[in-house]
């Protein structure tokens, strides 16, 4: 049988698969197609990969298909959000960053680096995902959210505590921020809790452009993210600025503000630092709960939704300028 040229078989592919081919062999019974990905994530890759396969194999004389993808690179940008200990609402803020870029039109990711105790597959509806892999890569987990997420909890069984040393930590940690990341602009790493030997590691190897610092208003908490701050300042790690958390307490029921931990003490902390302020939210139950079952705020169009969202648009502003 004589086999079709390649034309031929650029020909008889469907409109949206020839628009994606640069080049296209035939010769001894092997299809070899160059197809340009840019602009598709991991999935519709892998879609665009299975499609040409399917559709080159029906051709006459075709025996074997071998395809090659090339994309633009992209310029991936990472942003590490930190606290200088447990409890402030660093998850939360992460989860609710990556949700509000996302809505903002921008192709973010999210990796949870508090590998002790990971949070986002509970905030971010991936519980009991286990992510994909090939070629020893990992595909982060698609949340309902539009964007994808990488967490150990994505990997762990269950609630098991994991007891590793750093280097393990950091090791595993990598792995996660080195994914296929597909056309991800924009990667927020939330990262462990404190200023130890994971957090500095990451920061030297993986070099983000910045930084978003989360406290509440007491005291204690500011001297632990005045700490933090030192972190990023000593690995050369930008702050793109401060977000005070649990900012005064929302009534739920008639919506005053109350403040049991005080209020305004991050933005003065900022200042004293010369640190830009990127905002404050306030302390509601709607928020834990709402986090609690999934749903991060800034999906919705609440106060508090509004108030990430703007939030994200400050970083996205000091990003758009850097
Ligand atoms: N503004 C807020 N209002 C009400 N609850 C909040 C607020 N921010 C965070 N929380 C709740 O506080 C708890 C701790 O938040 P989160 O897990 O985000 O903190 P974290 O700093 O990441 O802690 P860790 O580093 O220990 O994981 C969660 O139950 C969360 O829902």
């Amino acid at each position: 049988m004589t086999g079709s040229t390649g034309d031929e078989l650029k020909a008889a592919l469907p409109p949206a698969l020839q628009a994606r081919v640069t080049a296209l062999r035939l010769a001894d019974g092997v299809a070899t197609v160059v197809a340009d990905v840019s602009g598709l994530d991991a999935i519709e890759r892998e879609r665009t990969e299975a499609a040409l396969r399917e559709a080159l194999m029906g051709q006459p004389g075709v025996s074997e298909v071998r395809v090659a993808m090339t994309a633009d690179k992209v310029q991936r940008r990472i942003i590490a959000v930190g606290s200088g200990k447990g409890g402030v609402g660093k998850s939360t803020l992460s989860a609710n960053l990556a949700v509000a870029m996302s809505r903002l039109g921008r192709k973010v990711g999210l990796v949870d680096a508090d590998i002790y105790g990971p949070s986002q597959p509970r905030l971010l509806q991936t519980e009991g995902i286990k992510p994909r892999a090939k070629d020893s890569k990992m595909f982060p987990v698609p949340s309902p959210f539009g964007f994808g997420v990488l967490s150990m909890g994505n990997l762990i069984e269950g609630d098991k505590a994991i007891a590793w040393r750093g280097p393990m930590a950091s090791g595993a940690l990598g792995q996660l921020i080195d994914a296929d990341w597909g056309d991800t602009e924009i990667l927020i790493v939330d990262l462990p809790p404190g200023t130890g030997d994971v957090q500095l590691t990451m920061l030297q190897r993986h070099k983000p452009v910045g930084a978003v610092i989360v406290s509440t208003p007491q005291d204690l908490a500011l001297i632990d993210a005045t700490r933090a701050m030192q972190l990023f300042n000593q690995a050369g790690v930008p702050i793109i600025g401060v977000v005070e958390n649990m900012a005064g307490y929302m009534c739920p029921h008639c919506g005053e503000v109350s403040d049991p931990f005080g209020s305004g003490g991050a933005e003065a902390e900022a200042a004293r630092l010369g640190e830009a302020f990127l905002g404050r939210i306030p302390l509601t139950i709607k928020i834990r709960q709402d986090s609690d079952a999934g749903q991060p705020p800034a999906a919705g169009d609440s106060p508090e939704g509004q108030a990430f969202l703007a939030i994200a648009r400050r970083v996205l502003t000091w990003l758009d300028n850097s």
